[in-house]
């Protein structure tokens, strides 16, 4: 059985409409090719289901049941020049998954790690490539410029990059996944890459600058990669990793199966990730690192890979750890103490973005964050890449331990360094310390100490409104565009200088009393002269650069007016609410009080399109009880018992998920 999936379009079913054309085009390039074009193989296997998806009439009969391809030997070396073939395989196998415009075969065995859920993830990846695309062109021209003013030598200079690679391209006329050679590649040719890799399908001239080169290392199908060359424009390759036989070879089928561009622009190989990026230094634009679980193993070349200016992608999905489930593996894979405060998520991103910035120092180099989200089941970091011994030193300012009360869950940040300007020099001094006396000022209670954590901006707004606009601009070719246009609004609207956030409930429950609306609470905040935001991460968390003496003296203002039952003495509660408040809480309606999004109703956050949206075990595993902390209840038993309506995979092939099972 062969059976057509799509992952819709969240933002808009229409978008179904955009397929139309490709999908007639592809039918003629199957006519031309005599019935055996790619895509086509699902449509000729099972007619009805894929015109049933497409609102198509039946296409023609295949005169092929089979689908062979040949793609050269899977021997694992690394370069463009060997031939990669597949061994023949049967297209009854398996069901054609879409997402975006990609469209990959899952093999019934399932031996090749897919998650739907990792959607936002993937669709995220795209809008960041698109804006870190259009920014480095935009950073180009400024450079060019600069140095025409700088005098006619400078000027004069070819507009070469460092490693003295110039382009100049033409379009050829065809958008992805359009491009007229279709009918040129036929079954018994392999797979062939760019020979020069400067050469960009978009045709803009961009003044000397090499279109982009993207190292997926930790590929699996390869549906990011083929996404990534098929849906963004002006990407010279993407090099998709992997060190498991089974994900390369579907690697290298499933680029085949997307036809020309994903053929001219992707290649795949077997290898270790980490080896690679080690042999590649600064070699790629981009490097997305997707693993199961912690990417900690794979940092340290990582960073290194990556060019000057260049963007890593990085998810953890080792939540569990990230979030003080166990501390200490967390200090071993990061550095970094986690603390198991309201804040623990954005804490975690906080962590790996110290621990990348810790990689990168070992080589002189140094990360600017653009994006930073908590999504689903883990953390997603877009951080820029660069070189300079001078601006490194920088880096203990934008790191910082967290104390955290264990009576009252106060919160206070001591930065591990800090500078004295004296004329024009700049010294770099440890940080004063400690931030916070032996006992906890509000509740008496002693301190956890935690970190360090990054504790400057985890995202660049300037990005954020770019990449959201770029976003809404082009609604369609995402299919979670509700859910990543909603983080991105609530991202936009977040104080860009508060590292954590309060729980207001998490007050509440500290004083045992009933609590004040957020609305209440944010004019409270805004009428005592601070700043006070939403979090992306946490419908309920509250940022804010009033002290934590400030808030707890609105909270017992709010309880003046809202009593609570008497208290042992020594909590933590009864002892902050013992003190009389110095501030007089505000508690009248703020102007500020609700965010822009917030007043236009605007989405900010989005439940889960369905149920078992989360993580999966590594792929090949196969699900048992013992993953029911990781999946749910429902999910494992659906799995077990074979009920496989219940899932939102291929029949049978929910068997890969996530290793990180532990990790949640
Ligand atoms: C979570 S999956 C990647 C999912 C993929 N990025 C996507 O969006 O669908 C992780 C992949 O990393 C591969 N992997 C694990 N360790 C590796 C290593 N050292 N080098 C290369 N690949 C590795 C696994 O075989 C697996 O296919
Ligand atoms: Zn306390």
């Amino acid at each position: 059985m062969i059976t057509f999936i799509q992952i819709p379009n969240q933002a808009n079913p229409r978008n179904l409409n955009k397929t139309l054309p490709n999908l007639r085009r592809r039918r003629r390039r199957m006519i031309i090719n005599g019935g055996d074009g790619r895509s086509e193989m699902a449509s000729g296997k099972n007619p009805s289901q894929i015109s049933s998806v497409l609102s198509l009439p039946p296409p023609p009969p295949p005169h092929a049941t089979s689908f062979v391809a040949e793609m050269g030997d899977t021997d694992g070396k690394i370069g463009g020049e060997e031939k990669h073939t597949v061994a023949a395989f049967d297209i009854n196998d398996f069901v054609v998954i879409k997402e975006g415009e990609a469209e990959i075969l899952m093999h019934a065995k399932n031996e090749v790690f897919y998650n739907k859920a990792q959607v936002n993830n993937r669709d995220m990846s795209i809008a960041v490539l698109r804006t870190f695309i259009s920014k480095r062109e935009q950073e180009h021209e400024e450079m060019l410029l600069k140095r025409k003013r700088a005098g006619p030598k400078v000027a004069e200079e070819p507009a070469v990059e460092a490693d003295g690679v110039t382009d100049s391209v033409t379009d050829n006329g065809k958008s992805n996944g359009e491009c007229e050679v279709s009918e040129e590649i036929s079954q018994d040719e392999p797979c062939s890459v760019s020979e020069d890799p400067a050469v960009k399908q978009d045709g803009k001239v961009r003044g000397g600058l090499k279109p982009p080169r993207v190292l997926e290392a930790l590929s699996a199908s390869g549906l990011r990669a083929i996404r990534y060359a098929r849906e963004v424009d002006g990407i010279a390759q993407v090099v998709a990793l992997d060190n498991d036989k089974a994900s390369v070879e579907a690697c290298r089928r499933n680029i085949k199966f997307n036809g020309s561009v994903a053929c001219s622009k992707v290649e795949s190989h077997l290898a270790d990730a980490r080896v690679y990026m080690l042999t590649h230094p600064k070699e790629y634009d981009v490097v997305d690192l997707d693993p199961y679980g912690t990417p900690s193993i794979f940092l340290d070349s990582a960073v290194q890979s990556v060019a000057d200016g260049g963007i890593l992608m990085c998810t953890a999905t080792d939540m569990a750890v990230l979030c003080g489930g166990n501390g200490e593996v967390c200090y071993s894979k990061y550095g970094s103490y986690p603390l198991r405060g309201k804040y623990c998520h954005e804490m975690a991103l906080r962590i790996l973005l110290a621990c990348i910035e810790s990689h990168a120092n070992r080589y002189k180099r140094y990360i600017v964050p653009v994006l930073s989200v908590q999504m689903d089941f883990y953390v997603r970091v877009f951080v820029r890449i660069y070189t300079s011994a001078s601006a490194m030193k920088n880096t203990p300012l934008k790191l910082s331990y967290v104390y955290q009360c264990t009576g009252c869950d106060s919160f206070h940040l001591q930065p591990l360094g800090r500078t004295v300007s004296k004329n024009s020099s700049v010294r770099y001094l440890p940080g004063f310390g400690p931030a916070v006396a032996q006992d906890c000022s509000d509740c008496g209670k002693k301190y956890n100490m935690g970190g360090p954590i990054w504790s400057a901006p985890i995202h660049d707004l300037e990005w954020v409104t770019s990449i959201l606009e770029d976003v809404k601009s082009m609604k369609d070719r995402y299919p979670a565009f509700n859910r990543i246009s909603a983080v991105l609004t609530t991202i936009s609207e977040e104080l860009p200088d508060v590292p954590l956030y309060l729980s207001l409930h998490n007050l509440c429950a500290t004083l045992k009393c009933t609590s004040p609306s957020a609305v209440i609470f944010r004019s409270a905040v805004i009428n005592a002269g601070y700043r006070i935001s939403g979090s992306h991460v946490n419908p309920l968390g509250l940022k804010t650069d009033a002290p934590m003496d400030v808030i707890w003296d609105i909270m017992r203002c709010w309880v003046k007016n809202h009593p609570v039952k008497a208290q042992p003495p020594d909590q933590a509660g009864s002892v902050i609410l013992a003190k009389e408040p110095i501030l007089q809480a505000n508690f009248a309606r703020a102007v500020a009080s609700l965010s822009k999004a917030q007043a236009k109703k605007v989405a900010r956050f989005l439940p889960n399109p369905e149920r078992h949206w989360g993580p999966k075990v590594r792929a090949g595993r196969q699900i048992t009880s013992k993953h029911v902390s990781l999946l749910g209840v429902d999910a494992v038993n659906s799995v077990i018992h074979n009920d496989h309506e219940e899932n939102d995979g291929p029949p049978s092939k929910r068997k890969k998920t996530e290793e990180t099972s532990h990790d949640l």
